[in-house]
Protein backbone atom coordinates (compact mmCIF):
# COMPACT_ATOMS: atom_id res chain seq x y z
CA UNK A 1 0.00 0.00 0.00
CA UNK A 2 1.29 3.22 -0.74
CA UNK A 3 0.80 5.86 2.08
CA UNK A 4 1.09 9.81 0.98
CA UNK A 5 0.82 12.66 3.55
CA UNK A 6 -1.22 15.95 2.91
CA UNK A 7 0.14 18.15 5.72
CA UNK A 8 -1.51 21.27 4.58
CA UNK A 9 -5.38 22.01 3.29
CA UNK A 10 -6.04 20.83 0.25
CA UNK A 11 -9.16 20.63 -2.40
CA UNK A 12 -10.83 17.57 -1.60
CA UNK A 13 -11.96 17.21 -5.21
CA UNK A 14 -8.53 17.81 -6.42
CA UNK A 15 -7.36 14.75 -4.58
CA UNK A 16 -10.00 12.21 -5.65
CA UNK A 17 -8.01 10.84 -7.78
CA UNK A 18 -5.39 9.88 -5.15
CA UNK A 19 -8.73 9.18 -2.46
CA UNK A 20 -10.39 6.90 -5.42
CA UNK A 21 -6.75 4.40 -5.87
CA UNK A 22 -7.31 1.98 -3.43
CA UNK A 23 -3.93 0.81 -3.34
CA UNK A 24 -3.25 4.43 -2.01
CA UNK A 25 -3.90 5.60 1.63
CA UNK A 26 -4.04 9.45 1.83
CA UNK A 27 -3.10 10.80 5.50
CA UNK A 28 -4.70 14.17 5.42
CA UNK A 29 -2.74 15.70 9.23
CA UNK A 30 -0.05 17.84 9.94
CA UNK A 31 3.74 16.57 10.08
CA UNK A 32 3.67 16.87 14.29
CA UNK A 33 0.41 15.18 14.18
CA UNK A 34 2.23 11.77 12.52
CA UNK A 35 5.71 12.10 13.65
CA UNK A 36 5.69 8.46 15.16
CA UNK A 37 4.94 7.35 10.95
CA UNK A 38 6.67 9.78 9.18
CA UNK A 39 9.29 6.88 7.66
CA UNK A 40 6.61 5.10 6.49
CA UNK A 41 5.41 7.71 3.64
CA UNK A 42 5.79 7.41 0.03
CA UNK A 43 4.82 10.72 -0.93
CA UNK A 44 4.41 14.33 0.54
CA UNK A 45 1.65 16.75 -0.38
CA UNK A 46 2.18 20.86 0.93
CA UNK A 47 0.72 24.36 0.01
CA UNK A 48 3.16 26.89 1.64
CA UNK A 49 2.72 25.85 5.12
CA UNK A 50 4.78 23.04 5.71
CA UNK A 51 8.49 23.55 5.43
CA UNK A 52 10.12 20.62 3.71
CA UNK A 53 13.43 20.89 5.78
CA UNK A 54 16.31 18.33 5.52
CA UNK A 55 15.56 17.40 9.01
CA UNK A 56 11.88 16.17 7.69
CA UNK A 57 13.39 14.48 4.78
CA UNK A 58 15.83 12.55 6.84
CA UNK A 59 12.90 11.55 9.05
CA UNK A 60 11.14 10.31 5.91
CA UNK A 61 13.24 8.07 4.61
CA UNK A 62 11.18 5.81 2.36
CA UNK A 63 9.98 9.32 0.78
CA UNK A 64 9.80 9.46 -3.22
CA UNK A 65 8.25 12.67 -3.99
CA UNK A 66 7.37 15.86 -3.03
CA UNK A 67 4.19 17.49 -4.21
CA UNK A 68 4.11 21.43 -3.75
CA UNK A 69 0.28 22.61 -4.91
CA UNK A 70 1.09 25.82 -5.90
CA UNK A 71 4.10 27.44 -7.65
CA UNK A 72 6.67 28.72 -5.31
CA UNK A 73 8.76 26.38 -3.90
CA UNK A 74 10.50 28.24 -1.65
CA UNK A 75 9.22 26.37 1.89
CA UNK A 76 11.20 23.07 0.52
CA UNK A 77 14.99 22.70 0.35
CA UNK A 78 14.81 21.19 -3.47
CA UNK A 79 19.05 20.78 -3.35
CA UNK A 80 18.25 18.24 0.11
CA UNK A 81 15.41 16.78 -1.49
CA UNK A 82 17.79 16.30 -4.74
CA UNK A 83 20.41 15.15 -2.73
CA UNK A 84 18.04 12.70 -0.86
CA UNK A 85 16.74 11.27 -4.48
CA UNK A 86 13.62 12.94 -3.60
CA UNK A 87 11.65 14.29 -6.76
CA UNK A 88 10.15 17.64 -6.00
CA UNK A 89 6.93 19.11 -8.32
CA UNK A 90 4.84 22.03 -8.06
CA UNK A 91 1.90 22.86 -10.21
CA UNK A 92 2.53 25.78 -12.36
CA UNK A 93 0.12 27.04 -13.54
CA UNK A 94 -3.12 25.92 -11.11
CA UNK A 95 -3.37 29.31 -9.75
CA UNK A 96 -1.82 31.69 -12.73
CA UNK A 97 -4.94 33.36 -13.00
CA UNK A 98 -6.11 33.45 -9.56
CA UNK A 99 -2.46 35.49 -8.93
CA UNK A 100 -3.26 38.11 -11.68
CA UNK A 101 -6.60 39.01 -10.94
CA UNK A 102 -5.26 39.18 -7.25
CA UNK A 103 -3.05 41.77 -8.31
CA UNK A 104 -5.34 43.48 -10.33
CA UNK A 105 -8.04 43.66 -7.24
CA UNK A 106 -5.27 45.06 -5.57
CA UNK A 107 -4.35 47.35 -8.22
CA UNK A 108 -8.41 48.94 -8.15
CA UNK A 109 -8.24 49.14 -4.35
CA UNK A 110 -4.96 50.43 -4.49
CA UNK A 111 -5.56 53.25 -6.28
CA UNK A 112 -9.06 54.12 -5.10
CA UNK A 113 -8.55 53.33 -1.44
CA UNK A 114 -11.14 50.85 -1.35
CA UNK A 115 -9.99 48.90 1.61
CA UNK A 116 -9.66 51.96 3.68
CA UNK A 117 -13.31 53.35 2.73
CA UNK A 118 -14.75 50.31 3.07
CA UNK A 119 -13.24 50.78 7.31
CA UNK A 120 -14.45 54.52 6.87
CA UNK A 121 -18.48 53.45 5.87
CA UNK A 122 -18.13 50.46 8.59
CA UNK A 123 -16.87 52.51 11.26
CA UNK A 124 -20.28 54.60 10.54
CA UNK A 125 -18.40 57.51 8.86
CA UNK A 126 -19.65 59.04 5.45
CA UNK A 127 -16.10 60.77 3.90
CA UNK A 128 -16.41 61.09 0.58
CA UNK A 129 -13.70 63.75 -0.33
CA UNK A 130 -11.44 61.47 2.30
CA UNK A 131 -11.19 58.67 -0.56
CA UNK A 132 -10.51 60.33 -4.21
CA UNK A 133 -8.77 58.14 -6.36
CA UNK A 134 -6.70 57.98 -9.51
CA UNK A 135 -7.51 56.04 -12.77
CA UNK A 136 -5.56 53.17 -13.88
CA UNK A 137 -6.71 53.99 -17.55
CA UNK A 138 -3.48 55.85 -19.35
CA UNK A 139 -1.50 55.10 -16.68
CA UNK A 140 2.01 52.92 -17.05
CA UNK A 141 2.33 49.83 -15.14
CA UNK A 142 5.55 48.32 -15.24
CA UNK A 143 5.50 44.58 -14.96
CA UNK A 144 8.78 43.14 -12.91
CA UNK A 145 8.75 39.22 -14.42
CA UNK A 146 6.64 38.63 -17.23
CA UNK A 147 6.10 34.80 -16.87
CA UNK A 148 2.90 33.47 -16.16
CA UNK A 149 1.55 35.62 -13.92
CA UNK A 150 2.93 39.03 -15.38
CA UNK A 151 2.16 37.97 -18.49
CA UNK A 152 -1.80 37.51 -17.70
CA UNK A 153 -1.69 40.79 -15.53
CA UNK A 154 -0.05 42.87 -18.38
CA UNK A 155 -3.71 41.61 -20.71
CA UNK A 156 -5.55 42.39 -17.92
CA UNK A 157 -3.73 45.96 -18.02
CA UNK A 158 -3.83 46.83 -21.52
CA UNK A 159 -8.15 46.13 -21.36
CA UNK A 160 -7.80 48.66 -18.67
CA UNK A 161 -6.34 50.92 -21.28
CA UNK A 162 -2.79 51.25 -19.16
CA UNK A 163 1.21 51.36 -20.74
CA UNK A 164 2.66 48.09 -20.22
CA UNK A 165 6.40 47.91 -19.42
CA UNK A 166 8.10 44.68 -18.97
CA UNK A 167 11.60 44.12 -17.10
CA UNK A 168 12.44 40.27 -17.52
CA UNK A 169 16.28 39.76 -18.14
CA UNK A 170 15.13 36.10 -19.48
CA UNK A 171 12.23 37.43 -22.01
CA UNK A 172 13.10 36.68 -25.43
CA UNK A 173 12.52 39.41 -27.84
CA UNK A 174 10.00 37.08 -29.92
CA UNK A 175 7.86 36.50 -26.97
CA UNK A 176 7.72 39.91 -26.29
CA UNK A 177 6.86 41.26 -29.65
CA UNK A 178 4.02 38.60 -30.06
CA UNK A 179 2.83 39.67 -27.17
CA UNK A 180 2.86 43.08 -28.29
CA UNK A 181 4.33 44.48 -25.05
CA UNK A 182 7.34 47.49 -24.08
CA UNK A 183 10.70 45.70 -22.88
CA UNK A 184 12.63 47.66 -21.32
CA UNK A 185 15.59 48.15 -18.82
CA UNK A 186 15.16 48.05 -15.16
CA UNK A 187 15.60 51.39 -15.08
CA UNK A 188 13.56 52.78 -17.63
CA UNK A 189 10.85 50.85 -16.04
CA UNK A 190 11.53 52.62 -13.01
CA UNK A 191 11.79 55.74 -14.29
CA UNK A 192 8.32 55.63 -16.18
CA UNK A 193 6.30 53.71 -14.26
CA UNK A 194 3.34 54.75 -12.27
CA UNK A 195 2.75 51.48 -10.91
CA UNK A 196 4.79 48.98 -10.39
CA UNK A 197 3.77 45.08 -10.07
CA UNK A 198 6.85 42.55 -9.26
CA UNK A 199 6.38 39.07 -10.58
CA UNK A 200 9.42 37.17 -10.27
CA UNK A 201 10.53 33.91 -8.15
CA UNK A 202 12.53 35.09 -4.58
CA UNK A 203 16.25 34.39 -5.92
CA UNK A 204 19.56 35.91 -4.84
CA UNK A 205 19.02 38.37 -7.55
CA UNK A 206 15.54 39.18 -6.88
CA UNK A 207 15.88 39.49 -3.42
CA UNK A 208 15.19 43.63 -2.58
CA UNK A 209 15.50 44.23 -5.82
CA UNK A 210 13.10 47.15 -4.91
CA UNK A 211 15.45 48.19 -2.10
CA UNK A 212 16.88 52.14 -1.52
CA UNK A 213 18.67 52.80 -4.42
CA UNK A 214 16.05 51.37 -6.86
CA UNK A 215 13.35 53.23 -4.99
CA UNK A 216 15.09 56.63 -5.62
CA UNK A 217 14.71 56.09 -9.28
CA UNK A 218 10.86 55.77 -9.18
CA UNK A 219 8.45 58.32 -10.07
CA UNK A 220 7.45 60.69 -7.05
CA UNK A 221 3.57 59.80 -6.33
CA UNK A 222 4.18 55.74 -7.68
CA UNK A 223 2.35 52.96 -6.26
CA UNK A 224 4.31 49.62 -5.67
CA UNK A 225 1.96 45.98 -5.44
CA UNK A 226 3.67 42.57 -4.37
CA UNK A 227 1.66 39.37 -5.18
CA UNK A 228 4.90 37.71 -5.75
CA UNK A 229 7.12 36.81 -2.79
CA UNK A 230 7.72 38.81 0.47
CA UNK A 231 11.49 40.24 0.05
CA UNK A 232 11.64 41.28 -3.63
CA UNK A 233 10.30 44.76 -2.13
CA UNK A 234 12.62 45.04 0.69
CA UNK A 235 10.31 46.44 3.62
CA UNK A 236 12.07 48.50 5.89
CA UNK A 237 13.71 50.19 2.94
CA UNK A 238 9.93 51.31 2.17
CA UNK A 239 9.58 53.33 5.34
CA UNK A 240 11.27 56.18 4.51
CA UNK A 241 9.68 56.17 1.02
CA UNK A 242 6.33 56.00 2.43
CA UNK A 243 7.53 58.89 5.26
CA UNK A 244 8.57 61.44 2.66
CA UNK A 245 5.35 60.35 0.78
CA UNK A 246 7.50 59.69 -2.69
CA UNK A 247 5.43 55.95 -2.74
CA UNK A 248 1.96 56.85 -2.74
CA UNK A 249 0.90 53.36 -1.78
CA UNK A 250 1.55 49.68 -1.23
CA UNK A 251 0.01 46.65 -1.93
CA UNK A 252 1.06 43.67 -0.34
CA UNK A 253 -0.27 39.66 -0.54
CA UNK A 254 3.63 38.41 0.78
CA UNK A 255 5.65 39.37 3.14
CA UNK A 256 9.41 38.47 4.70
CA UNK A 257 7.90 36.95 7.50
CA UNK A 258 5.05 34.97 7.46
CA UNK A 259 2.93 35.86 8.91
CA UNK A 260 4.26 39.56 9.50
CA UNK A 261 3.44 40.22 13.40
CA UNK A 262 3.08 43.96 14.45
CA UNK A 263 5.51 44.83 11.03
CA UNK A 264 5.78 48.71 10.78
CA UNK A 265 4.59 48.63 7.40
CA UNK A 266 1.15 48.02 8.97
CA UNK A 267 0.94 51.11 10.48
CA UNK A 268 0.62 52.92 7.65
CA UNK A 269 -2.62 53.91 6.10
CA UNK A 270 -1.86 53.86 2.46
CA UNK A 271 0.02 50.25 2.62
CA UNK A 272 -3.15 47.45 2.07
CA UNK A 273 -2.43 43.77 2.62
CA UNK A 274 -3.99 40.10 2.55
CA UNK A 275 -2.74 37.47 3.63
CA UNK A 276 -0.86 35.90 0.63
CA UNK A 277 -4.44 35.68 -1.18
CA UNK A 278 -3.13 35.30 -4.03
CA UNK A 279 -3.86 31.21 -5.04
CA UNK A 280 -7.45 31.57 -2.17
CA UNK A 281 -9.84 31.02 -4.73
CA UNK A 282 -12.32 27.30 -4.98
CA UNK A 283 -10.77 27.63 -8.96
CA UNK A 284 -7.16 27.75 -8.24
CA UNK A 285 -7.50 25.25 -5.16
CA UNK A 286 -8.83 23.09 -7.59
CA UNK A 287 -6.69 23.27 -10.21
CA UNK A 288 -3.49 23.01 -8.43
CA UNK A 289 -4.55 19.85 -6.10
CA UNK A 290 -5.76 18.28 -9.13
CA UNK A 291 -2.40 18.99 -10.94
CA UNK A 292 -0.37 17.63 -8.21
CA UNK A 293 -2.66 14.75 -7.58
CA UNK A 294 -2.27 13.44 -10.60
CA UNK A 295 1.17 14.12 -11.39
CA UNK A 296 2.35 11.86 -8.19
CA UNK A 297 -0.23 8.97 -9.37
CA UNK A 298 1.71 9.45 -12.62
CA UNK A 299 5.46 9.59 -10.81
CA UNK A 300 3.84 6.45 -8.08
CA UNK A 301 2.83 4.33 -11.23
CA UNK A 302 6.90 4.86 -13.01
CA UNK A 303 4.76 7.21 -15.40
CA UNK A 304 6.83 10.56 -16.53
CA UNK A 305 6.08 13.69 -14.49
CA UNK A 306 5.68 16.64 -16.46
CA UNK A 307 6.28 19.87 -13.77
CA UNK A 308 9.38 18.24 -11.39
CA UNK A 309 11.91 21.16 -10.24
CA UNK A 310 14.81 19.10 -9.71
CA UNK A 311 14.51 15.82 -12.88
CA UNK A 312 14.62 16.65 -16.54
CA UNK A 313 11.05 17.25 -18.05
CA UNK A 314 9.74 14.42 -20.47
CA UNK A 315 6.55 14.39 -22.57
CA UNK A 316 4.91 11.15 -22.45
CA UNK A 317 6.03 10.72 -26.11
CA UNK A 318 9.38 11.16 -25.14
CA UNK A 319 9.36 8.62 -22.26
CA UNK A 320 8.53 6.03 -24.21
CA UNK A 321 10.75 6.59 -27.05
CA UNK A 322 13.77 6.55 -24.05
CA UNK A 323 12.19 3.75 -21.80
CA UNK A 324 14.51 1.25 -23.14
CA UNK A 325 17.71 3.22 -23.66
CA UNK A 326 16.40 4.23 -20.45
CA UNK A 327 16.67 0.22 -18.91
CA UNK A 328 20.40 -0.29 -21.14
CA UNK A 329 21.90 2.12 -19.93
CA UNK A 330 21.20 1.51 -16.17
CA UNK A 331 22.31 -1.87 -16.69
CA UNK A 332 25.53 -0.92 -18.54
CA UNK A 333 26.16 1.34 -15.30
CA UNK A 334 25.50 -1.39 -12.92
CA UNK A 335 28.12 -3.68 -14.96
CA UNK A 336 30.79 -1.47 -15.51
CA UNK A 337 30.34 -0.21 -11.53
CA UNK A 338 31.15 -3.87 -10.76
CA UNK A 339 33.73 -4.62 -13.30
CA UNK A 340 35.85 -1.57 -12.41
CA UNK A 341 35.66 -2.22 -8.54
CA UNK A 342 37.87 0.80 -8.02
CA UNK A 343 37.78 4.69 -7.75
CA UNK A 344 36.72 6.22 -10.97
CA UNK A 345 37.20 9.31 -12.54
CA UNK A 346 35.48 9.66 -15.44
CA UNK A 347 32.54 8.19 -17.44
CA UNK A 348 32.40 9.02 -21.36
CA UNK A 349 29.41 7.98 -22.87
CA UNK A 350 28.57 7.96 -26.85
CA UNK A 351 25.33 7.72 -27.95
CA UNK A 352 25.00 6.73 -31.89
CA UNK A 353 22.27 5.73 -34.29
CA UNK A 354 18.47 6.71 -33.24
CA UNK A 355 19.44 6.93 -29.43
CA UNK A 356 21.84 9.86 -30.41
CA UNK A 357 18.52 11.68 -31.80
CA UNK A 358 16.65 11.50 -28.43
CA UNK A 359 16.51 13.16 -24.99
CA UNK A 360 19.94 11.47 -23.53
CA UNK A 361 19.58 13.57 -20.47
CA UNK A 362 17.73 11.32 -18.85
CA UNK A 363 19.57 8.02 -19.99
CA UNK A 364 22.97 9.19 -18.86
CA UNK A 365 21.13 9.89 -15.21
CA UNK A 366 20.33 6.35 -15.33
CA UNK A 367 23.40 5.37 -16.26
CA UNK A 368 25.14 7.11 -13.31
CA UNK A 369 22.47 5.90 -11.49
CA UNK A 370 23.79 2.17 -12.30
CA UNK A 371 26.80 2.84 -11.76
CA UNK A 372 26.86 4.40 -8.51
CA UNK A 373 24.12 2.29 -6.45
CA UNK A 374 26.77 -0.34 -5.89
CA UNK A 375 28.88 2.10 -4.10
CA UNK A 376 26.84 4.57 -2.50
CA UNK A 377 25.03 3.62 0.39
CA UNK A 378 21.96 6.37 0.22
CA UNK A 379 19.19 6.29 -1.91
CA UNK A 380 20.50 7.06 -5.22
CA UNK A 381 18.67 7.43 -8.68
CA UNK A 382 17.95 9.70 -11.15
CA UNK A 383 17.10 12.54 -9.72
CA UNK A 384 20.32 12.54 -7.72
CA UNK A 385 23.16 10.59 -9.87
CA UNK A 386 24.52 13.71 -11.42
CA UNK A 387 24.61 15.51 -8.31
CA UNK A 388 26.78 12.43 -6.26
CA UNK A 389 29.14 11.74 -8.80
CA UNK A 390 29.91 15.45 -9.12
CA UNK A 391 30.51 15.55 -5.14
CA UNK A 392 32.48 11.99 -5.52
CA UNK A 393 34.54 13.73 -8.00
CA UNK A 394 33.44 11.50 -11.10
CA UNK A 395 33.17 13.89 -14.24
CA UNK A 396 30.62 12.29 -17.39
CA UNK A 397 30.45 13.00 -20.64
CA UNK A 398 28.09 12.45 -23.52
CA UNK A 399 29.02 12.88 -27.05
CA UNK A 400 26.94 11.76 -30.22
CA UNK A 401 27.39 10.02 -33.33
CA UNK A 402 24.10 9.88 -36.17
CA UNK A 403 26.55 6.35 -37.82
CA UNK A 404 25.34 3.18 -35.19
CA UNK A 405 27.99 1.28 -36.61
CA UNK A 406 26.58 -1.88 -37.75
CA UNK A 407 24.11 -1.09 -34.82
CA UNK A 408 20.66 0.57 -35.20
CA UNK A 409 21.38 2.08 -31.66
CA UNK A 410 24.37 1.93 -29.19
CA UNK A 411 25.50 3.13 -26.05
CA UNK A 412 29.15 3.43 -25.94
CA UNK A 413 31.32 3.48 -22.69
CA UNK A 414 34.49 4.61 -21.91
CA UNK A 415 35.20 4.25 -17.34
CA UNK A 416 38.84 5.85 -16.66
CA UNK A 417 39.67 4.50 -13.29
CA UNK A 418 42.49 4.52 -11.26
CA UNK A 419 44.30 2.11 -12.02
CA UNK A 420 42.47 0.75 -15.40
CA UNK A 421 40.17 1.83 -18.37
CA UNK A 422 37.10 -0.15 -19.20
CA UNK A 423 34.99 0.16 -22.87
CA UNK A 424 31.91 -1.34 -23.03
CA UNK A 425 29.13 -1.04 -25.92
CA UNK A 426 25.18 -1.76 -25.55
CA UNK A 427 22.29 -2.21 -27.98
CA UNK A 428 18.58 -1.92 -27.58
CA UNK A 429 16.73 -4.68 -30.27
CA UNK A 430 13.61 -4.44 -30.75
CA UNK A 431 11.77 -7.98 -29.88
CA UNK A 432 14.95 -9.28 -28.99
CA UNK A 433 16.30 -6.80 -25.77
CA UNK A 434 19.24 -5.53 -24.32
CA UNK A 435 22.31 -6.82 -25.81
CA UNK A 436 26.00 -5.98 -24.55
CA UNK A 437 27.82 -6.15 -27.73
CA UNK A 438 31.40 -5.25 -26.78
CA UNK A 439 32.83 -5.74 -23.15
CA UNK A 440 36.41 -4.84 -22.10
CA UNK A 441 37.89 -4.48 -25.69
CA UNK A 442 36.04 -7.89 -26.74
CA UNK A 443 33.48 -8.74 -29.29
CA UNK A 444 31.01 -10.67 -27.67
CA UNK A 445 26.97 -10.76 -27.60
CA UNK A 446 25.60 -11.65 -24.18
CA UNK A 447 22.01 -10.36 -22.31
CA UNK A 448 22.91 -7.77 -19.24
CA UNK A 449 21.14 -10.14 -16.72
CA UNK A 450 20.98 -12.00 -13.88
CA UNK A 451 23.84 -13.97 -12.33
CA UNK A 452 26.44 -13.13 -14.44
CA UNK A 453 30.64 -14.54 -14.31
CA UNK A 454 33.09 -12.56 -16.48
CA UNK A 455 36.15 -14.90 -16.87
CA UNK A 456 39.36 -13.50 -19.25
CA UNK A 457 41.84 -16.30 -20.24
CA UNK A 458 44.52 -17.14 -22.85
CA UNK A 459 42.73 -19.08 -25.81
CA UNK A 460 43.73 -22.37 -25.47
CA UNK A 461 41.62 -26.04 -25.65
CA UNK A 462 40.04 -27.24 -22.75
CA UNK A 463 39.55 -23.93 -21.28
CA UNK A 464 35.61 -24.20 -21.37
CA UNK A 465 35.64 -27.72 -20.46
CA UNK A 466 37.84 -26.63 -16.99
CA UNK A 467 35.29 -24.41 -16.34
CA UNK A 468 32.07 -26.33 -16.62
CA UNK A 469 33.46 -29.19 -15.15
CA UNK A 470 33.85 -26.96 -11.84
CA UNK A 471 30.83 -25.31 -11.94
CA UNK A 472 28.90 -28.46 -12.63
CA UNK A 473 30.68 -30.62 -9.98
CA UNK A 474 29.51 -27.48 -7.56
CA UNK A 475 25.92 -28.16 -8.77
CA UNK A 476 25.90 -24.19 -10.42
CA UNK A 477 23.96 -24.56 -13.97
CA UNK A 478 24.84 -22.65 -16.54
CA UNK A 479 22.05 -21.06 -18.55
CA UNK A 480 24.04 -19.97 -20.99
CA UNK A 481 27.78 -18.79 -22.56
CA UNK A 482 29.51 -16.50 -24.59
CA UNK A 483 32.73 -16.33 -25.94
CA UNK A 484 34.88 -13.65 -27.57
CA UNK A 485 38.10 -13.27 -28.47
CA UNK A 486 40.90 -11.00 -29.95
CA UNK A 487 42.57 -13.16 -31.60
CA UNK A 488 43.40 -17.31 -31.57
CA UNK A 489 45.90 -17.87 -29.09
CA UNK A 490 45.21 -14.51 -27.69
CA UNK A 491 43.40 -12.79 -24.66
CA UNK A 492 39.61 -14.38 -24.37
CA UNK A 493 36.80 -14.34 -22.68
CA UNK A 494 34.05 -15.99 -21.48
CA UNK A 495 30.70 -14.13 -20.28
CA UNK A 496 28.49 -17.11 -18.38
CA UNK A 497 24.72 -16.81 -17.11
CA UNK A 498 24.33 -19.09 -13.98
CA UNK A 499 20.97 -19.84 -11.99
CA UNK A 500 22.37 -19.12 -9.11
CA UNK A 501 24.89 -16.52 -7.85
CA UNK A 502 28.54 -17.82 -6.87
CA UNK A 503 30.22 -18.51 -3.68
CA UNK A 504 33.77 -17.23 -2.68
CA UNK A 505 35.06 -20.35 -2.74
CA UNK A 506 34.32 -21.31 -5.89
CA UNK A 507 35.50 -18.06 -6.85
CA UNK A 508 38.90 -18.62 -5.96
CA UNK A 509 38.88 -22.21 -7.27
CA UNK A 510 38.27 -20.89 -10.72
CA UNK A 511 41.26 -18.13 -10.50
CA UNK A 512 43.27 -20.98 -9.52
CA UNK A 513 43.03 -22.13 -13.00
CA UNK A 514 45.96 -21.64 -14.96
CA UNK A 515 45.57 -19.45 -17.56
CA UNK A 516 42.64 -17.68 -16.47
CA UNK A 517 43.73 -14.34 -15.51
CA UNK A 518 40.50 -12.66 -14.30
CA UNK A 519 37.43 -13.63 -13.01
CA UNK A 520 34.29 -11.12 -11.92
CA UNK A 521 30.82 -11.83 -10.20
CA UNK A 522 28.57 -9.49 -12.20
CA UNK A 523 24.74 -9.37 -10.46
CA UNK A 524 22.29 -6.97 -12.86
N1 LIG B 1 0.61 35.35 -3.92
C1 LIG B 1 0.38 34.11 -4.24
O1 LIG B 1 -0.45 33.44 -3.64
C2 LIG B 1 1.12 33.49 -5.37
C3 LIG B 1 2.40 33.89 -5.66
N2 LIG B 1 3.08 33.32 -6.70
C4 LIG B 1 4.43 33.80 -6.95
O2 LIG B 1 4.39 34.66 -8.09
C5 LIG B 1 5.67 34.67 -8.70
C6 LIG B 1 5.55 34.51 -10.21
O3 LIG B 1 4.96 33.26 -10.51
P1 LIG B 1 4.83 32.76 -12.05
O4 LIG B 1 4.45 33.89 -12.90
O5 LIG B 1 4.00 31.56 -12.03
O6 LIG B 1 6.35 32.37 -12.32
P2 LIG B 1 7.08 32.25 -13.72
O7 LIG B 1 8.25 31.39 -13.48
O8 LIG B 1 6.13 31.91 -14.79
O9 LIG B 1 7.61 33.74 -13.98
C7 LIG B 1 8.67 34.34 -13.29
C8 LIG B 1 9.34 35.31 -14.24
O10 LIG B 1 10.31 36.04 -13.50
C9 LIG B 1 11.39 36.27 -14.38
N3 LIG B 1 12.60 36.60 -13.61
C10 LIG B 1 13.43 35.76 -12.97
N4 LIG B 1 14.43 36.47 -12.41
C11 LIG B 1 14.21 37.77 -12.71
C12 LIG B 1 14.90 38.97 -12.42
N5 LIG B 1 16.05 38.97 -11.73
N6 LIG B 1 14.38 40.14 -12.85
C13 LIG B 1 13.23 40.14 -13.58
N7 LIG B 1 12.55 39.03 -13.92
C14 LIG B 1 13.03 37.86 -13.48
C15 LIG B 1 11.51 34.96 -15.14
O11 LIG B 1 12.23 35.13 -16.35
C16 LIG B 1 10.06 34.61 -15.38
O12 LIG B 1 9.63 35.10 -16.63
C17 LIG B 1 6.47 33.58 -8.01
O13 LIG B 1 7.28 34.18 -7.02
C18 LIG B 1 5.41 32.74 -7.34
O14 LIG B 1 5.91 32.04 -6.25
C19 LIG B 1 2.51 32.40 -7.51
C20 LIG B 1 1.25 31.96 -7.27
C21 LIG B 1 0.47 32.44 -6.13
O1 LIG C 1 -0.65 27.74 -1.42
C1 LIG C 1 -0.88 28.94 -1.52
O2 LIG C 1 -1.98 29.46 -1.35
C2 LIG C 1 0.28 29.86 -1.90
C3 LIG C 1 0.44 29.94 -3.38
C4 LIG C 1 1.75 30.48 -3.75
O3 LIG C 1 2.28 31.37 -3.16
C5 LIG C 1 2.42 29.87 -4.89
O4 LIG C 1 1.82 29.04 -5.58
O5 LIG C 1 3.59 30.22 -5.12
Amino acid sequence: MVRILVSDAMSEEGLAPLLADPTIEVVQKKVNEVEEELHQFDALLVRSATKVTEQLLQKMPNLKIVGRAGVGVDNIDVDAATRYGVVVINAPNGNTISTAEHTFAMMASLVRRIPQAHISVKSREWNRSAFVGVELFGKHLGIIGFGRIGSEVAKRARAFGMHVHVYDPFLTKARAEKIGVDVCTLDELLAQADIITVHTPLTKETKGLLGPKNLAKTKKGVYLINCARGGIIDEQALIPFLENKHVAGVALDVFEQEPPGDHPLLSFDNVIVTPHLGASTVEAQVNVATQVAEEVLKFLQGKPVTSSINLPTLSKDVYEKIQAFYTLARKMGILASQYMGEPVQEIAITYSGSVADLETTFITRSLLAGFLKPRVASTVNEVNAAMIAKERGIAFSEKFSANGNDYNNSIALTVYGENKTFTMKGTHIVHYGDRIVHFNGFAIDFAPEGHLLYIQHHDKPGMIGKVGNILGDHQVNIATMQVGRQEAGGKAIMMLSLDKPLDDALVDTLESIEDIDVVKRLEV
